[in-house]
């Protein structure tokens, strides 16, 4: 079964707690965009709002890092009851490093690639990590389209687990809907990320069954 990740950046924030309880009984894990005005031109969260939301929900919160030296920033994220905590690829120069300081947290480690990095880049690390995330969209923002050319390494991740027996899940974030889902199933995801195609719909039940409707 394909999982769900409704990412809580184009809910409302006035209100966030009961957005999370909207979609908490539909859903998967709870994603949360972390962004620093540095490694991507826009700020949003930090550890008190996850702490916050700890209480909210029983689902995993999936803590998507885009934020320069994120090794600074683990540990209170931790604390702060993260469940998996992923950092980019092009943000750490010590990869191996940071995903064993994740790991002695106690925390799952994912790694995430951006639309113009190959899966070249963290092939050495894929056998430590417990979750991949390939965005199909630069980060920074909701609501922007698909990158088409992110899905062949959808595929490639997935052959790579096949041939290597890694044990990662394969995580897609950036426009997806009921139409770029598909696509990305087909290629071999397992977690769907999707900000305002859940969030920017008044019924989240229906908008989140409109892009599982038909998927494995
Ligand atoms: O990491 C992200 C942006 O950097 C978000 O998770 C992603 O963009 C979700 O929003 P949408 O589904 O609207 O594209
Ligand atoms: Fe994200």
């Amino acid at each position: 079964m394909t999982k769900i990740a409704p990412s809580i950046l184009s809910a409302d924030f006035a209100k966030l707690g009961d957005e999370i309880k909207d979609v908490d009984s539909y859903a998967d894990y709870i994603h949360v965009d972390v962004m620093d005005g540095h490694f991507v031109p826009n700020i949003t969260i930090g550890p008190l709002i996850v702490d916050a939301i700890r209480p909210i929900t029983n689902l995993p919160l999936d803590v998507h890092l885009m934020i320069e030296n994120p090794e600074n920033y683990i540990p209170a994220f931790a604390k702060a009851g993260a469940n998996i905590i992923s950092v980019h690829q092009e943000a750490c120069p010590h990869l191996h490093r940071t995903i064993q300081q994740i790991r002695d947290l106690n925390v799952k480690p994912g790694v995430v690639i951006n639309p113009a990095t190959p899966v070249q880049q963290i092939e050495p690390i894929l056998g430590d990590v417990d979750l991949v995330l390939v965005m199909t969209v630069n980060p920074g923002f909701g609501g922007q389209s698909f990158i088409e050319s992110a899905v062949s390494k959808i595929e490639r991740l997935h052959d790579l687990r096949e041939k290597h027996h890694y044990d990662y899940e394969i995580e897609v974030d950036g426009g997806v809907n009921q139409e770029t889902a598909r696509i990305c199933v087909d290629a071999g995801a397992d977690v769907l990320v999707a900000g305002s195609a859940i969030f920017k719909q008044q019924n989240r039940k229906q908008a989140i069954q409109s892009i599982t409707n038909h998927l494995v």
